[in-house]
C-alpha cells in the first residue's frame, strides 16, 4: 500500500524534510513534498538506503558498546522537539523547555504502557564517548552539539560532585554485534536509523552512541529516573582517566557560587530634633521674584547700591547742597527730628512721599519707579491675553481644536489663527485640527509638539483581545479553515457539495455562486471547515479588511480548461495570502483531457507539482463520479496536521464575519468563522460597527439551534443591531455599553473616513519617502509589492527578465500577480489588500478598476517603453525620482462608426463616455484592452465645424495624426502630458 513520506517519517521517527532529501539520495525522482506518497518498493528502498547508510557510517561503530545489560550509558536522551519546530530546515534542534502535559510520562512508566517517547539519538563530545569498538575508526574531529547542549541537568544534580564510577562497564567490542543484533529486534532498528540519519546529515560529524541498539530513556538514564549527562559522561570517561581528566578539564561545569551577603551595620536612627524646625532668615517678596523674572539685579546688588546711595545721601544731609536736582533722600533714623524752617518742610514733605506708613523710601531712581508702577493694584483690561505662559514642548491629544491647541501651547489664539490663514486655512475656534495641520501650526510658531492620540476603548479592549497571548497548555488543534478557489464553472461549488453530501450547485441561481458558504464536516473524527467564495475578490477583500480566515487554500482547476485568467489571479491572491496551496484538477472524468497539460501550466505559474518534485500536492478529482475525494480530503486534513493548527477554546470567542444580511423575521442574520475562542449564546458581542448580545447560533449545515461554537466553527448568528460587513472582525465583550461604544466609534469613524476619502496606501512617492525616512528599518528588507499587467506574454517576461535584475541590500521587489490583459478590478482589490502598486504596460484598467483605484488610491502607472518601467523602480529605490511627466487624463470616447474619406484619412465618429475630447491633446488607442498605439489629436470636430473640445455625452469626429486603421468599438482615451514637480523633492 503506498505510504507517504510523511507518514513513513513519522514512522522512522525523522523529520519529514530530511525525510523527503534521503528519499531524493536514494534515486526517488518526483517526490518533492512531505505529501508525495511512496510505493511499497519506494519505500522499502528508502528503508534500505537508510539502514545501508547507517552501517556505512563509520561513527556508528562507538556506540556498538551498548548492550540491553549496561542500561545506564553514557548516553543522553534528546526529547523530540515540537513538531512545528522540527519543520525548519537546519535548525538545531534541541529538546523542548517545557514539555507538554500529554507527553510527560509519569516515573516508572513502562514501555508498553506509554506511547513510546521519541528520543533522539545522542551526541557526544569525542572525549565523552565510550571506547570505540573499532579503534581503527576515528572519533568524530569536530562534534556538533555537546552533551551538556542537548540535555539539561536534573535540579538534584551538583555539577561540582566528582564523576561517580560508571555505573556499567562499556560492553567489549565483541559483544557488539550480538548486542546490535538484540536490540534491533526491539525497535525494528529505528534508533540505528536515527543514528545513521544523524550521522549522514552530518557529514559524518556526530557520533551515535548505539547504532543497533532500542534507545529508551529508562535505559539512557537508569530505570527511568533522570541522570545528568554530564555525570554520565564523566562516568563514561573515567573509563580512561587521562582522558576524562581532560574532557572535565575542557568542559567547564556550572558553579552556583552564592556570595556572602556582608553583615552591614543596622543604619543609625536619625537624631532627633532638638529644636523647632529651622525656619528661613530671608523671606524673598512676591515683587523682588516678579522683579527679578523681568531682568531686576539680585538683591544683594541692589543693597550694595542702596547703600552707597544712602551714604551720599548723608553726606549731603550734612551741609552740601542737592546740585543733581534730586530729591533729598533722608535715613529716617538719622533724620533730624523737630526741624523747622526749610529743613522741616523738606522733611515733612519726604514723609508725605512716604505715605505715611513708616516704611522706608529707597530711592528714586528708574528702578525705585518701576516698583511704585509694579505695586500698583493691577487692572485687567479687555482683550488681554489670558493664555497660559507659552511653553516649549508641548503634549496634546488627538484629535484637538484650535482652542484645545492654544490652551495646551500657551500661545494666543490669534497667532495661531494668524498662523492657520497663513496656511491658507481659515478654520474657527472650535474648529477640529487634524495631525498634520496641528505639527504645521507648531512648526510655523516655533513649538515643539508632542500629539497623543487618545487611548479609546477600541485601544484598550479591542487591541488586548487580539494580541492575548494563548497559554501552551490550553492550545488544542482545531479544525484547517479551507477556502475554494478558482476560475469560474470549473466545480469548486460542486466539489463542497461532494465533500459534504449536499447538492448546493442545482439550487444557484445561473449555477453561480452568490453567498459565502461556510461548513464545518467530520472526518474519521477530525473536523474541517469549507468556504466557498463567489470569488477570489471576496476571499481578498476580506484579506484587505485584516481578516485573513483561511488556513489552506484549494486551487480548483478544471482538467479540460486548464489555467485561465480567474485561475491566473486565484493563484495570486493565495500566494499574496501565504497560505499552503493544494490544487484540484477537477473534471478528470472527462473524455480526452491531458493532467500533464496542465501540470505543466501550473509548474510555470510557479507551483510545481510533487509527484514533479516541487512542493505543491495535485490531486486528480471528480466531483461527478466521486474519484479523488477521499484523497483530497486527506491530503487537506494532511496539510492541516503538519501545521499544527489549534487554538484556546477557554478564552472569549473572536472570528471573522463572512457575509450578513436583514431577514425581514429574524433581524439581522450573520455568518461568522470562530477563530479562537468559544461563542456562546448570550454573549455580547462587537462585529465592525455592529453590536449587540447573541440571541441566537445555527448551524449553518443543518439549520439546526446550537448553544456555542467553538474554534474554527462557522455560525449562523442573530442578535446584531446592524449587519456588519464581510470581512469586519468580531470580538466577545463583557459590558454592553462598551459594545456599544465601540461599535459607535467605529460607524463615526467609517462616515469620517468615506467622507475625507482618507486612505493610506502605498505609492512609488510614499514608498521612496519611507526608504528615505528610514521608516521601513524595523524590517529587514523592505518590499514593495508589485502587480504586473501587460499586453502580452513575451512583455511580461521581458519585464521580469529586468525585474529579476534589481538586487537591492534595502528593498525586495515582489511581484504579486503577473498577467496578459487590462487592468481589472480583481488587481485592484489585491492591491488594495496587499498594499501594491499595479504596473500597466501597454494596458488601460477598465472602468470599475479605474473608479476602485480612484477611491482607494491605488497607484497605477502605466509605460509603454520596458526601460521606463525599470528606470523608474531604479530611481524610486534609489531615491531619486524626477520630476515627472504626468498624464493627465481628459476624457475618452468611443468609436462608433468609421468613415474612411479619401485624402483625408479615417475619421472615427465617437461617442464622448467620459471627461472631454480637447483640441491638441494625444489620444491613446485601445483595443479589446489592449494599448495598440497612441498619436496626436489631429482633426476635432461636432457637425463640420473645428471645435476646440467636446463634453462628455456628445458625438464628434476625431482624426488623428499618423492613424488611419481605427476601427468600430475602439477606445480612444484623450490625455495631455504635464510636468509635474515631485511632491517632496
Ligand atoms: N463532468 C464534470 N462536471 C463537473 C465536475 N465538477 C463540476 N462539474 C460541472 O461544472 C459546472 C460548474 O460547476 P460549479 O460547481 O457550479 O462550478 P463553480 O466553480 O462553483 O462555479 P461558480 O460558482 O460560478 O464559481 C456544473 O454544471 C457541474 O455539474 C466534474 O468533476 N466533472
Amino acid at each position: 500500500m503506498p505510504v507517504r513520506i510523511y507518514a513513513l517519517a513519522k514512522e522512522l521517527d525523522l523529520d519529514s524534510k530530511d525525510l523527503v532529501d534521503l528519499v531524493k539520495k536514494a534515486g526517488i525522482t518526483g517526490k518533492g513534498s512531505a505529501l508525495a506518497s511512496l510505493t511499497d518498493d519506494e519505500a522499502q528502498t528508502v528503508r534500505d538506503s537508510i539502514s545501508s547508510a547507517s552501517k556505512a557510517a563509520p561513527k556508528a561503530a562507538p556506540a556498538a558498546t551498548a548492550t540491553k545489560d549496561a542500561p545506564a550509558k553514557p548516553v543522553a536522551p534528546v526529547r523530540d522537539l515540537d513538531r512545528a519546530s522540527t519543520r525548519r530546515p537546519g535548525a538545531i534542534q534541541v529538546g523542548r523547555a517545557k514539555p507538554r502535559e500529554r507527553d510527560k510520562a509519569p516515573a516508572g512508566d513502562t514501555e508498553s504502557k506509554r506511547p513510546a517517547p521519541v528520543l533522539r539519538t545522542p551526541v557526544l563530545k569525542p572525549a565523552e564517548t565510550p571506547a570505540p569498538a573499532e579503534p581503527a575508526e576515528p572519533a568524530s574531529p569536530k562534534p556538533e552539539v555537546r552533551l551538556k547542549d542537548v540535555m539539561p541537568a536534573t535540579p538534584k544534580e551538583k555539577p561540582s560532585e566528582p564523576a561517580s564510577p560508571p555505573l556499567a562497564a562499556p560492553t567489549p567490542p565483541a559483544k557488539a554485534p550480538a548486542a546490535e543484533k538484540e536490540s534491533g529486534k526491539q525497535d525494528g532498528g529505528r534508533a540505528s536509523r536515527i543514528a545513521d540519519r544523524m550521522a549522514s546529515n552530518s557529514g559524518g560529524r556526530v557520533v551515535p552512541n548505539r547504532p543497533g541498539g532500542p534507545v529508551r530513556r529508562e535505559n539512557l538514564t537508569g530505570g527511568g529516573k533522570m541522570r545528568s549527562l554530564d555525570r554520565a559522561s564523566s562516568r563514561a570517561s573515567s573509563d580512561k582517566p587521562a582522558e576524562g581528566a581532560k574532557a572535565r578539564k575542557r568542559e567547564p561545569r556550572i558553579k552556583v557560587n552564592l556570595a556572602q551577603l556582608p553583615s552591614a551595620p543596622a543604619p543609625a536612627a536619625p537624631a532627633a530634633s532638638s529644636g523647632p524646625a529651622q525656619k528661613p532668615d530671608i523671606k524673598l517678596t512676591r515683587d523682588v521674584i516678579e522683579g527679578h523674572k523681568q531682568g531686576m539685579k539680585a538683591p544683594l546688588a541692589r543693597l550694595e547700591k542702596d547703600d552707597a546711595e544712602k551714604k551720599r545721601n548723608k553726606k549731603e544731609a550734612t551741609g552740601s547742597p542737592d546740585f543733581t536736582g534730586r530729591k533729598k533722600i533722608i535715613d529716617e533714623d538719622e533724620k533730624p527730628r523737630g526741624k523747622k524752617g526749610l529743613a522741616g518742610m523738606a522733611s515733612a514733605r519726604a514723609e508725605r512721599a512716604r505715605g505715611g506708613g513708616g516704611r522706608r523710601v529707597i530711592g528714586t531712581g528708574d528702578q525705585d519707579r518701576s516698583q511704585l508702577r509694579r505695586n500698583r493694584p493691577r487692572i485687567r483690561r479687555k482683550g488681554t491675553n489670558t493664555a497660559a505662559p507659552r511653553k516649549e514642548r508641548v503634549q496634546l491629544e488627538l484629535p484637538c481644536t484650535v482652542r484645545s491647541f492654544c490652551e495646551a501651547s500657551g500661545v494666543s489664539m490669534s497667532d495661531v489663527m494668524k498662523a492657520l490663514m497663513g496656511m491658507g486655512m481659515m478654520i474657527n475656534i472650535n474648529s477640529e485640527m487634524d495631525l498634520e495641520t496641528a505639527e504645521l501650526v507648531a512648526t510655523e510658531l516655533g513649538i515643539d509638539i508632542e500629539l497623543k492620540a487618545a487611548e479609546s476603548l477600541e485601544d484598550e479592549l479591542i487591541t488586548e483581545l487580539e494580541t492575548q497571548e494563548d497559554n501552551a497548555d490550553s492550545l488544542v488543534p482545531r479544525a484547517p479553515i479551507v477556502t475554494f478557489l478558482g476560475h469560474v464553472d470549473h466545480g469548486k461549488t460542486s466539489l463542497l457539495d461532494y465533500l459534504i453530501g449536499i447538492n448546493v450547485v442545482k439550487g444557484e441561481a445561473g449555477g453561480i455562486t452568490q453567498h459565502i458558504r461556510a461548513y464545518n464536516i467530520e472526518k474519521d473524527g477530525r473536523g474541517v471547515t469549507f468556504v466557498d467564495t463567489p470569488g477570489h475578490e471576496a476571499f481578498t477583500e476580506m484579506r484587505a479588511r485584516g481578516a485573513n480566515v483561511t488556513d489552506i487554500a484549494v486551487l480548483v482547476v478544471a482538467a479540460d480548461d486548464g489555467i485561465m485568467p480567474q485561475t491566473e489571479e486565484a493563484i495570486s491572491h493565495a500566494k499574496a495570502a501565504e497560505v499552503p496551496i493544494v490544487v484540484a484538477l477537477n473534471k478528470i472524468d472527462l473524455e480526452g483531457v491531458d493532467p500533464n497539460r496542465v501540470m505543466t501550466q501550473l509548474t510555470e505559474h510557479g507551483l510545481t507539482p510533487s509527484e514533479w518534485g516541487g512542493d505543491v500536492e495535485i490531486v486528480k478529482t471528480s466531483a461527478t463520479t466521486g474519484e479523488g475525494m477521499d484523497e483530497l480530503l486527506e491530503t487537506l486534513l494532511t496539510v492541516a496536521e503538519l501545521n499544527e493548527y489549534s487554538a484556546n477554546p477557554d478564552r472569549s470567542a473572536l472570528g471573522v464575519c463572512l457575509e450578513a444580511e436583514q431577514h425581514g423575521d429574524k433581524g439581522v442574520v450573520a455568518k461568522l468563522v470562530v477563530q479562537n475562542g468559544t461563542l456562546r449564546v448570550g454573549d455580547i458581542i462587537v462585529c465592525g460597527p455592529a453590536h449587540g448580545r447573541v440571541r441566537s447560533l445555527h448551524n449553518t449545515l443543518t439549520g439546526k439551534p446550537i448553544t456555542e461554537a467553538g474554534p474554527s466553527v462557522p455560525v449562523s448568528l442573530t442578535g446584531l443591531d446592524t449587519p456588519p460587513g464581510a470581512g469586519d472582525r468580531f470580538h466577545v465583550l463583557q459590558d454592553i455599553s462598551q459594545a456599544r461604544e465601540i461599535a459607535g466609534t467605529r460607524e463615526d469613524e467609517s462616515s469620517r473616513q468615506s467622507l475625507s476619502g482618507i486612505t493610506t496606501k502605498v505609492s512609488f512617492d510614499s514608498f521612496q519617502d519611507l526608504l528615505a525616512g528610514g521608516n521601513l528599518a524595523g524590517e529587514e528588507r523592505a518590499k514593495l509589492n508589485l502587480i504586473i499587467r501587460a499586453d502580452a506574454r513575451g512583455s511580461l517576461e521581458a519585464i521580469d527578465k529586468e525585474l529579476s535584475k534589481f538586487d537591492h541590500p534595502e528593498v525586495e521587489l515582489r511581484v504579486l500577480q503577473r498577467a496578459v490583459g487590462g487592468i481589472t478590478l480583481a488587481d485592484v482589490t489585491l492591491a488594495s489588500a496587499s498594499d501594491a502598486v499595479i504596473l500597466g504596460f501597454n494596458v488601460i484598467p477598465d472602468e470599475k478598476a479605474r473608479q476602485l483605484a480612484d477611491q482607494r488610491e491605488i497607484e497605477i502607472r502605466r509605460y509603454n517603453v520596458i526601460y521606463k518601467l525599470t528606470d523608474d523602480i531604479r530611481m524610486m529605490i534609489e531615491g531619486r525620482l524626477k520630476p515627472e511627466e504626468r498624464v493627465v487624463e481628459l476624457g475618452r470616447a468611443l468609436v462608433k462608426q468609421v468613415f474612411n474619406i479619401s485624402r483625408v484619412g479615417t475619421i472615427a465618429g465617437c461617442y464622448v463616455a467620459q471627461g472631454s475630447i480637447v483640441r491638441g491633446c494625444r489620444i491613446r488607442v485601445s483595443r479589446d484592452g489592449r494599448v495598440i498605439g497612441e498619436y496626436p489629436l489631429d482633426t476635432l470636430r461636432r457637425i463640420k465645424e473645428d471645435v476646440k473640445e467636446v463634453p462628455r455625452g456628445m458625438e464628434c469626429g476625431i482624426r488623428l495624426a499618423g492613424f488611419n486603421d481605427i476601427k468600430q468599438d475602439d477606445v480612444l482615451e484623450a490625455y495631455r502630458i504635464e510636468e509635474v514637480a515631485r511632491k517632496l523633492d
